[in-house]
C-alpha cells in the first residue's frame, strides 16, 4: 500500500473511531432521555426526531436550531419544551428526517455564544406535555394591533422626555413620565386635587375614542403613566393602588414587547406577552387581585407563533413553540381614571380603601401548617425580599467561606458543579478547574451572577431543571433554612441528591439555632459589639448565621407536627434581633436595605403602604425595583423604619428555620439513597458532606 493508501486507511480508521463515538453518546442521550423524560426513541426512520442538547434548556436558541435543521429539507415542526435539554423537529418527509439524523448527529450547533453537541434518535410521536393551556386572569384582555404603526410613531414623539421632573428621571430602572396627575412613588398615590398643569398629550385622544367606541371603557380616563423599559429593565410586581384609581386600567405597549407576569395570591402565575401597539385591559380580578410586573432581563420566553387573535379572552400560547425574544425598548403607555370615593371592589384583602393605614399592615405571619401557606411565606417573606434586596445583599456577600472553599478545591478538575442557591454566584469562580453552573429563585441575583460571566438560572430548589446524577458535586449555602416545613426542607435535599452522580458529593450548610459552640461565640454574635461601636448591621452579615442561649419555647421541626390550631396564636413568627441569640427555630430576621435616595426619588417597596408615612425604598443600583410586591395583602416584608437624619430605611424580614445540632443529619437520614460522610458546626452554620451510593 503507498502512503496515500494507509492515510486513507488511517483516516477511516479515525472517522469509524469517531462515528462509534458519536454512536455510543447518541444512545447515552436516548437511555436518559427515556430514563429522565419519559421520550421514547426509536430505531426505525420516521419523519420526527428528538434533538438531545437541542433544547431551550441548553440554551439554544429556536433561531439557531430552526436554521440548521431547515438546511437540511423541509421542516414541518419545530417543538421546543420549555426548559428541556431537547427539542423535537418533525420534517414533510422521512428522507429528509434521514438526511438530519446523518448530518446532524453528534455536530456541534453554535448558538447565543455557546456550543453545544446535538444528538439526534428518531421518535414514533411527538410529546408535548404542558401543552395545556393557561387561562388569562378573569378581567383580563388583550388587543393586539390595536393601534397602527403610524399612530404607534405618533404616539411615541408626543413624550416629551426633557420636561421629566426630577424624581421621574431619578427612576433607577425605567423611565417615566406622568400626565394629566403625577403619580407618587413615595406613597403610591396620587394627589387628587393637584393636576397637572397640562392634561393628557392630545395624540392620546383617537386611541381613547376607540376604546370608549369599543365599550373597553365607559369614561376618558384622566391620568396617564408613561414608562420606558430598555431592555434589561422592568417592573416589580404590583397592584395599582385602589384608591388611586378606578376598575379599567389600559396599557398600551409600544416599541417592542415584553413579558408581563400575573400572580394571584394563591401562586398561579400566568406571563402574558404583549406585543408591540397591542392594548392590554385590566379589569376585576385582574386589576385588583392579581399582581401585574415584568421581570428584568434581556430575553423573554414567548411563543414562536405568537397569536394574532383578538378574542376577548383567549387563552395563553400553548408551550409548544417557545422561543426567546429579544427584548428591545418598550414604552408604555397606562390610562387611568383616577377614583374619588373609597374603593369598594369585590376583593378587600387586596384594597387599601377597607381598613385605612393601620389595619393595612398585616400581623405577622404563622408557621405554615400545610404546602399553600408554606408556598406563600416563602413566596412574601423569602423570594421577594431577595429580589428586593439584591444589590445591597450582593455588596455584603464577597468573601467565600474557607471550607466551602476548600470542598471546591478538593473536586477534581472537570468535575461539573451544581451551585443551588448561588445567591450572587461567589462560589461558583473559586475553583475554575470546575464546570460550574447556579441556580437562584431570585432573578434579581441571577442577573448579578450572569454580569460577572457566571452561568446561572433562575430555579426553586424544589424542583432544578438539571437532569438526574448529572453533577459531580453540588453545594447548598444557606438555602435550606429557608424553606418553612420539614417536608420541604427534606425534599430540597432529596432534589440535590437527585442531581448527583452516584459517588457524587453534596455540600450542605444552614443557619445554626446555636452560635456559640464550643464556647466560641459565632462571628455573628461577636458583630454584635461593632453596632454598638456605631456600625450599623444591615442584616445577617457574611460570616454569621445563629446563636443560642435559652431553650426555645415555639420553635422547632418536632413542633411542625402539632395542628394547625394548637399553632394558631402561639405559632405567629416572631421578629429576630439581629446579633443576638437565638429564642425560636423559625423565625424573621430583619434586613435593613442601605441605600436610600432623597424621597420621591424612588418607588416604595408596597403600594399598599399607607399614605403620608415615610416609604421604602430600594438601593437603587439593583436591578430589581424595590417595589416588592403586595399581593393580596400590603407586603409585611417592608416596613418603613426611622433611621437618624430623618430618612426612612426600609425594613425586609426573612423568614428561618435555623437548626438544631442533629438536625441537619437528621433530615439527611430521611433521604434514600445518600450518606452523610462528616458533619460540622463553621461559623454559626451547621454543615454536612453528603455522598451518593
Ligand atoms: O408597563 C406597563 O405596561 C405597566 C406599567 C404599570 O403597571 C404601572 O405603571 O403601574
Ligand atoms: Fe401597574
Ligand atoms: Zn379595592
Amino acid at each position: 500500500m503507498d502512503r496515500d493508501g494507509v492515510n486513507n486507511v488511517r483516516a477511516a480508521a479515525r472517522r469509524s473511531k469517531e462515528d462509534k463515538k458519536v454512536l455510543k453518546k447518541q444512545l447515552k442521550a436516548s437511555h436518559t432521555l427515556l430514563k429522565h423524560e419519559g421520550v421514547n426513541t426509536s430505531p426505525h426512520p420516521s419523519r420526527s426526531v428528538v434533538v438531545a442538547n437541542g433544547g431551550l434548556g441548553n440554551a439554544v436558541s429556536r433561531e439557531d436550531l430552526s436554521a440548521a435543521l431547515k438546511q437540511i429539507g423541509d421542516l414541518e415542526s419545530l417543538l421546543m419544551p420549555p426548559q428541556k435539554p431537547y427539542a423535537f423537529a418533525t420534517y414533510r418527509s422521512e428522507d429528509d428526517a434521514r438526511k438530519a439524523h446523518a448530518q446532524l448527529n453528534g455536530q456541534k450547533l453554535e448558538s447565543g455564544g455557546n456550543a453545544v453537541t446535538l444528538y439526534l434518535s428518531y421518535v414514533d410521536s411527538v410529546k408535548n406535555e404542558g401543552e395545556a393551556s393557561v387561562r388569562f386572569p378573569e378581567g383580563l384582555t388583550l388587543l393586539e394591533d390595536f393601534v397602527s404603526p403610524e399612530e404607534e410613531a405618533l404616539l411615541l414623539a408626543a413624550v416629551d422626555w426633557s420636561t421629566s421632573t426630577e424624581a421621574q428621571k431619578a427612576l433607577k430602572h425605567r423611565k417615566v413620565k406622568h400626565y394629566g396627575f403625577e403619580f407618587r412613588y413615595d406613597n403610591n398615590n396620587v394627589d387628587k386635587d393637584k393636576p397637572l398643569p397640562a392634561g393628557l398629550p392630545q395624540e392620546c385622544l383617537a386611541v381613547l375614542q376607540r376604546c370608549l367606541h369599543d365599550g373597553l371603557i365607559s369614561v376618558l380616563p384622566d391620568q396617564l403613566t408613561v414608562n420606558q423599559y430598555e431592555a434589561g429593565q422592568g417592573i416589580p410586581p404590583h397592584v395599582d393602588t385602589h384608591s388611586a384609581f378606578e376598575d379599567t386600567i389600559l396599557s398600551l405597549s409600544l416599541g417592542a414587547k415584553a413579558v408581563m407576569e400575573f400572580r394571584h395570591p394563591d401562586g398561579r402565575a400566568v406571563p402574558v406577552v404583549l406585543p408591540e401597539r397591542s392594548l392590554l385591559v385590566m379589569k376585576r380580578e385582574s386589576r385588583y387581585l392579581w399582581t401585574h410586573g415584568i421581570t428584568p432581563r434581556k430575553f423573554d420566553l414567548v411563543p414562536a407563533c405568537e397569536p394574532r387573535s383578538a378574542a376577548p379572552e383567549p387563552d395563553v400560547s400553548s408551550h409548544s413553540g417557545l422561543t426567546l425574544s429579544k427584548r428591545g425598548t418598550r414604552t408604555s403607555f397606562t390610562f387611568r381614571k383616577i377614583r374619588h370615593q373609597p374603593c369598594c371592589c369585590a376583593f378587600p384583602s387586596a384594597c387599601d380603601s377597607r381598613g385605612g393605614n393601620a389595619s393595612c399592615r398585616p400581623s405577622p405571619p404563622s408557621l405554615p401548617c400545610c404546602h399553600g401557606d408554606a408556598a406563600r411565606l416563602e413566596e412574601e417573606y423569602v423570594h421577594r425580599v431577595y429580589d428586593a434586596i439584591a444589590a445591597h445583599f450582593s455588596s455584603t456577600r464577597h468573601t467565600p467561606w474557607p471550607r466551602v472553599c476548600s470542598f471546591l478545591s478538593s473536586l477534581p478538575p472537570g468535575s461539573v458543579l451544581a451551585d443551588v442557591g448561588c445567591g450572587n454566584g461567589k462560589y461558583l469562580g473559586v475553583n475554575p478547574q470546575l464546570v460550574t453552573v447556579g441556580c437562584d429563585r431570585s432573578g434579581a441575583l441571577v442577573q448579578i451572577c450572569a454580569d460577572r460571566g457566571f452561568h446561572a438560572f433562575v430555579s426553586d430548589a424544589l424542583s432544578v431543571p438539571l437532569r438526574t446524577a448529572s453533577c459531580d458535586a453540588c453545594i447548598s449555602i444557606a438555602v435550606i433554612h429557608h424553606f418553612s416545613t420539614q417536608e420541604r426542607r427534606l425534599a430540597a435535599v432529596r432534589e440535590l441528591v437527585r442531581i448527583l452522580k452516584p459517588g457524587g458529593l453534596a455540600l450542605i450548610y444552614v443557619w445554626a439555632y446555636e452560635q456559640e459552640y464550643n464556647k466560641q461565640k459565632s462571628k455573628y454574635l461577636r458583630d454584635h459589639s461593632k453596632q454598638h461601636n456605631g456600625e450599623k448591621s444591615t442584616g445577617v452579615p457574611e460570616e454569621s448565621r445563629g446563636p443560642h442561649t435559652e431553650p426555645n419555647v415555639l420553635t422547632s421541626s418536632r413542633l411542625e407536627s402539632k395542628h394547625c390550631g394548637d399553632l394558631k396564636d402561639e405559632g405567629k413568627l416572631s421578629v429576630h434581633t439581629n446579633r443576638t441569640a437565638f429564642n425560636s427555630q423559625d423565625l424573621l430576621v430583619p434586613w435593613h436595605l442601605k441605600g436610600r435616595k432623597t424621597q420621591g426619588e424612588e418607588e416604595s417597596c408596597c403600594r399598599f403602604s399607607s399614605r403620608g408615612e415615610p416609604s421604602p425604598v430600594s438601593d437603587s443600583s439593583t436591578s430589581s425595583d424595590s417595589r416588592t410586591s403586595p399581593n393580596s395583602k400590603p407586603s409585611p416584608t417592608a416596613d418603613a423604619n426611622q433611621v437618624p437624619g430623618g430618612t426612612a430605611a426600609p425594613v425586609f424580614h426573612r423568614y428561618y428555620h435555623v437548626f438544631q445540632q442533629g438536625e441537619l443529619e437528621e433530615l439527611c437520614c430521611g433521604v434514600n439513597g445518600v450518606g452523610v460522610q462528616t458533619s460540622y458546626h463553621d461559623q454559626g452554620n451547621w454543615c454536612v458532606v453528603l455522598q451518593k451510593e
